[in-house]
């Protein structure tokens, strides 16, 4: 067989001197290790191009670096060598490196009141760069909860006082009758509308940190809300969930300042980016609230 050189148009002189931001791929099934668990994942991995009479990077180079994360816990250092390493191999051509991971964060949860569990699925997205020799990380994630109106509880409070008149103007409020009424549908003519939302928050995180906080970013969001929607549900459970939502009534704004103070408080966070979507049931459309911190 005669032996053959193969072609390599990557290294061949680019015919515009034309530097680029980011070449690399999207897309990349790659399993990953968190909290001793393997995940499914989805890698985009890219560098710059700095040196713009290069025709390409080296593709093969960045996904093979990639293999590092299938048997290593995730944490800002392991991103941060796979950053490095992505460099190293494209030295001379590249100054800023890439890396984004797309995953679900699977966390079984109690219900509030009966002895059970299940699980509950968290949308996670982790951003890593390399820029100017600086590293950062972000981790973002997105977290369903329940909100009800407080204007429509006052309007259906109002209502309820108004039966509660109309049903009691001839007769005497023995506390029996009261109890009574109180138990019917009179005693609650009107109900206030609440909805399915959720929370998405990006957070940079402290380069320094040596684990990755995503259950601990969901245990501090859903705690600031204390409306987290819940997985097995017998009525106890339910019960335990209407007075939740009736003691945290929470208009769009209130539950993106809720997170805002509660992320403030988290020490291995140095930056923020909030957003919280109501999806009405008054509405057709949906009631939306955005918050920022140092970003
Ligand atoms: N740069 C670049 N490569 C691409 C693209 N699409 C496919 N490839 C292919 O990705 C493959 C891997 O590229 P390299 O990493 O440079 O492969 P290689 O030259 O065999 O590897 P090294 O010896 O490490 O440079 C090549 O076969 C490219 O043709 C593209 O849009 N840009």
């Amino acid at each position: 067989m005669t032996s053959l050189t193969l072609p390599d148009i990557a290294a061949q002189t680019s015919p515009t001197l034309q530097p680029l931001d980011w070449v690399g791929m999207r897309g990349i099934a790659l399993p990953v290790q968190l909290g001793g668990r393997t995940l499914s994942a989805w890698a985009d991995a890219g560098v710059s191009l700095d040196d713009g009479e290069s025709r390409g990077i080296h593709m093969s180079r960045l996904y093979l670096a990639l293999e590092a994360l299938e048997h290593t816990e995730l944490t800002p250092l392991a991103l941060r060598q796979l950053l490095a390493h992505f460099l190293d191999t494209h030295d001379g051509l590249s100054s800023s490196a890439y890396v984004r991971l797309k995953f679900d964060c699977m966390l079984k949860r109690p219900a509030l009141i009966s002895p059970l569990e299940g699980w509950k699925r968290y949308p996670v997205i982790l951003d890593a760069r390399i820029e100017n020799e600086m590293f950062h990380v972000e981790q973002y994630v997105e977290i369903p909860y329940s909100s009800t109106c407080p204007c429509s509880a006052a309007l259906a409070r109002q209502l309820i006082q108004q039966q509660f008149l109309n049903d009691f103007a001839n007769q005497p409020a023995d506390i029996q009758a009261v109890l009574q009424w109180l138990g019917s549908t009179a005693g609650i003519v009107a109900t206030p509308h609440s909805q399915r939302s959720q929370a998405a928050v990006r957070v940079r995180l402290q380069d320094t940190l040596q684990t990755l906080p995503v259950e601990a970013l969901i245990d501090a969001v859903e705690s600031a809300l204390g409306t987290a929607v819940q997985t097995a549900v017998k009525r106890a459970d339910e019960q335990a969930f209407a007075l939740a939502n009736g003691q945290n009534l929470m208009f769009c704004e209130d539950a993106a300042r809720r997170i805002h103070h509660a992320l403030r408080g988290l020490a291995w966070c140095s930056g923020f980016d909030l957003r919280v979507e109501h999806a009405e049931s008054l509405h057709a459309h949906d009631a939306v609230a955005e918050s920022r911190w140092q970003w």
